[in-house]
């Protein structure tokens, strides 16, 4: 029995399609994150596995029982699921514990345990309007993890935080998983975010699943430039002189580059000859946009010695080895 099942899940008419046929498996403490453009249907997807939307078509099997949308129930959702909307909303002017309470139903020494793994312990006296945006989050996530719910589903949770707040947060969804036995899906618009922390990526468009995989798959072998484009800086291969040097299949993915899957190089063999135009420094690393033959690419290096006018040659980083996308 699979922990969640997700099947041919269906939202929407014939006019305005919001998922077309989802099917998934999540395995308990299997790290999912899903990624899309803006209005794809990654928040619905989590909607209607948490209950809270209802599908025109298909079923969540969530540890081998089925979640009715709200449609069919009085009270919308499923106990053993929590979900945690981008718009999440905390009772005005309460002290923190009192918000906690009514919602907790764990015995006394569990719920410390949970308030020092979201890291508020220090905040249940403060009313809820003294809080910060990061803060107001982590209670919102206590409030929702104090009914003992076994999936999280965070709905972009990282967005409007600065950086500290959101490694705090980061630090939490963590041992939320580890100590407290939660598994969790997370939608998050920072490639940065699903790659460093999924164990399997989804990709939607326009209600569909185009690719899965894991993150280095997803990343390093994109199905195409939309997929591409969601997990940072790409180079679509089209200059003849390349795809001849570099031996890549005109018509496939193959020609979807990271900027640190080409290197500058000395040796002229397989390489073709450029002039760096710009030169962009990110600390630990540079990219530099060299124009070649027949178009522009963008080249990862670390060594800090190029500058703009350097006449270079380009090659493929040594080792590199394409796979093909998981669909
Ligand atoms: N209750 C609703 N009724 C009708 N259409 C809706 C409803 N909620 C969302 N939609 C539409 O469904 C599509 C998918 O929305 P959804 O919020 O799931 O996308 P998303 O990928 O999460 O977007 P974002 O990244 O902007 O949050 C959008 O076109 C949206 O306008």
């Amino acid at each position: 029995m699979s922990f969640l099942e997700v099947s041919e899940i269906s939202v929407g008419d014939e006019a305005k399609a919001v998922l077309k046929g989802i099917t998934f498996t999540q395995k308990a403490f299997q790290n999912i994150a899903i990624a899309g453009e803006t209005g794809s249907g990654k928040s619905t997807v989590l909607k209607v596995i948490a209950g809270l939307a209802q599908p025109e078509s298909g079923e969540v099997i969530f540890k081998g029982q089925n979640v009715v949308g709200p449609e069919e129930k009085l009270i919308p959702g499923h106990k053993g699921i929590a979900y945690l909307s981008q718009h999440f909303e905390l009772p005005h002017s309460l002290r923190v514990e009192q918000v906690l309470k009514y919602a907790n139903t764990m015995p006394g020494g569990e719920a410390e345990a949970l308030y020092n793994i979201c890291r508020i312990s220090h905040l249940l006296k403060r009313k809820t309007n003294e809080l910060s945006g990061g803060e107001r989050q982590r209670i919102a996530l206590a409030r929702l993890l104090s009914t003992s719910p076994s999936l999280l589903l965070l709905d972009e949770p990282f967005s409007n935080l600065d950086m500290v707040h959101k490694n705090v947060l980061k630090s939490v969804i963590r041992d939320i998983s580890e100590e407290m036995g939660i598994t969790c899906t997370l939608i998050s618009h920072d490639p940065q975010d699903s790659l460093s922390w999924a164990e399997t990526i989804l990709v939607m468009k326009e209600g569909e699943i185009v690719q899965q995989g894991p993150p280095n798959q997803v990343y390093t072998c994109p199905l195409n430039e939309y997929v591409a484009g969601l997990f940072g800086r790409y180079n679509l291969i089209t200059s003849e002189a390349m795809l001849k040097q570099f031996e890549l299949n005109k018509q496939s993915s193959e020609r979807i580059l990271r900027p640190e899957e080409l290197q500058i190089v000395t040796n002229k063999t397989k390489a073709v000859p450029g002039r760096v135009q710009r030169v962009y420094f990110y600390g630990s690393y540079s990219e530099l946009e060299v124009a070649v033959a027949d178009g522009t690419v963008v080249v990862r290096v670390t060594d800090g010695e190029h500058n703009t006018g350097d006449q270079v040659y380009v090659s493929l980083a040594s080792g590199l080895k394409k796979t093909a996308p998981g669909v």
